[in-house]
């Protein structure tokens, strides 16, 4: 029997029936903020797209799945990086965010427009994430969410920007409760960035590939969200 074999940012999967290999794309990405930003309800958001108004704390799920893009199939890693962990500057980052900082090529960093401190926590994360990947430029999108709750928003639109700008990255203002194109688009719009990236060094070592994943998938989890989903109670703050 033929087993997948990694070739480049490809993973080659034999067709049973005939042992000839096809290629699968395989992307990483991370979701890191602090607690509470809305890093979970995104990645639901994206995956299911319902809005689902309460979570459990997250502990570090990875949510996989077989995308097609652009014409090619896309395995696709998202890890959902544990919230309660701040990184400050010049302090060494808890393990759990350095294992996913080591083990993504591509990152968003999620603040809530409520809340300050979680914006000033994105500056020292990306930090770590280049000083973490010297040698690479991993695309990084700056997501400022809740941008529906206007009345208690703590941090202007032009903060985001500002600092996007000063680091170099793309950003984007969302809503994950009210708008769910926009959180697909940023999610795309990561892929898309990896790709091109990936492309454009075909030949570089996969750091990811020989590192342990931060967690297994978690279709349990998934699945048990989709329950939590279609249950009356939280059905009425579901958004179709
Ligand atoms: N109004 C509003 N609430 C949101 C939005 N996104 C997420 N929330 C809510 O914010 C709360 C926290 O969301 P989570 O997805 O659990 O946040 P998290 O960043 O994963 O938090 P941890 O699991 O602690 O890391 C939940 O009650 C969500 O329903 C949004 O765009 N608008």
């Amino acid at each position: 029997m033929r087993l997948p074999i990694m070739s480049g940012n490809f993973l080659l999967a034999p067709i049973p029936e005939t042992g000839d290999y096809f290629t699968v794309r395989d992307i990483r990405m991370a979701v890191m903020g602090t607690s509470g930003v809305g890093k979970t309800a995104m990645i639901v958001r994206f995956l299911t797209k319902r809005f689902i108004g309460d979570y459990e704390a997250n502990t570090g799920n990875l949510y996989s799945r077989l995308v097609v893009m652009e014409g090619e199939q896309t395995s696709l890693h998202i890890q959902d990086t544990p919230g309660c962990i701040q990184v400050e500057e010049n302090v060494s980052p808890a393990a759990e965010v350095l294992r996913s900082v080591q083990w993504a090529e591509g990152f968003l960093l999620v603040y809530s427009v409520t809340d300050y401190m979680s914006y000033q926590c994105i500056r020292p994360l990306y930090h770590q994430i280049r000083k973490v990947h010297s040698d690479s430029k991993f695309p990084v999108i700056i997501v400022a969410n809740k941008g529906d709750l206007l009345h208690v928003r703590q941090v202007p639109s032009d903060a985001g920007l500002q600092m996007a700008n000063e680091l170099g990255c793309s950003f984007v203002e969302i809503s994950t409760s009210e708008n769910c194109q926009d959180v697909c688009d940023v999610f795309q719009h990561l892929c898309k960035e990896i790709t091109k990236l990936q492309a454009a060094n075909p030949g570089e070592k996969r750091r990811g590939s020989i590192m342990p994943r931060p967690k297994s998938p978690n279709m349990q989890d998934l699945k048990r969200r989709f329950k939590q989903a279609l249950s009356p109670k939280v059905k009425a703050s579901t958004v179709a």
